[in-house]
């Protein structure tokens, strides 16, 4: 059983070159905004503040040591867990860090030369995901077709949406070039945030 600390959406830098990526300072508010409700999701601007693009294993190890040093800071500093908490599981289990995506990106690691096959491996060796079902994906059987994932897949925390939603960034941008409302389906202050920055109009016909 795990204790959930905290949730980090990371925005990827704009030199990873995706076609109608806004810029990263504009995505970074709309998650910002987006996340005004959460109690436990962050977002983190240091990915999308390096020189380049970098590899998502790159960003897990930068996040994973600033975990280690926040708890290293409040273990020195006293901690706030009350004395009889302490030795509870979930404060004397070393804190993890997984990498929570949707089933389609365990289909780009098939795609050749997309990722580093021992990236691949630290993260689900070393970190670990948390795949949530995507329409049109099917999470087992890219387990199954993959050595690497079928090893290590304890380490791959399945998570079967409910109702499954179609939804996806390509659809909202579309709808958006073609001046479609897409209220309902992101937040109302990102909505604002996309109009008043007049963003994602470059294609409107
Ligand atoms: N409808 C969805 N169901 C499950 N996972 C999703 C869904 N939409 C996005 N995700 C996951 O959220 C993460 C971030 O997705 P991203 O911002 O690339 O959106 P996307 O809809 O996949 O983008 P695009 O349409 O541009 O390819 C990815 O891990 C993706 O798999
Ligand atoms: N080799 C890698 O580490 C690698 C390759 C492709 C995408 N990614 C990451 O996957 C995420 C989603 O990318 P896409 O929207 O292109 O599927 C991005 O954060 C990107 O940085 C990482």
């Amino acid at each position: 059983m795990y204790q959930v600390i905290e949730g980090i959406i990371s925005p990827v830098n704009d030199n990873y070159g995706k076609k109608e990526l806004a810029a990263a300072k504009h995505r970074v508010a709309m998650v910002r905004l987006a996340l005004q409700t959460s109690s436990w999701i962050r977002v983190d601007q240091w990915e999308s503040e390096q020189k380049e693009w970098i590899e998502t294993v790159k960003v897990l190890r930068h996040h994973y040591s600033e975990l280690l040093r926040k708890e290293a800071t409040n273990s020195n500093a006293g901690s706030e867990i009350p004395t009889e908490d302490i030795a509870t599981p979930a404060y004397t289990a070393a804190p993890e860090l997984k990498l929570l995506c949707g089933a389609d990106i365990l289909k780009t690691f098939q795609t050749p030369n997309l990722w580093k096959d021992e990236h691949i491996q630290e993260i689900v060796e070393k970190f670990g995901l948390v795949c949530v079902s995507r329409a049109g994906h099917d999470f087992q059987q890219y387990i199954s077709e993959s050595a690497i994932l079928t090893h290590y897949q304890h380490n791959i925390h399945l998570v079967k949406n409910v109702v499954q939603s179609d939804l996806s960034a390509t659809y909202v941008r579309q709808a958006l070039y073609q001046g479609q409302s897409v209220k309902y389906l992101i937040p109302d202050s990102v909505i604002s945030y996309i109009k008043d920055h007049d963003l994602y109009r470059e294609e409107r016909k």
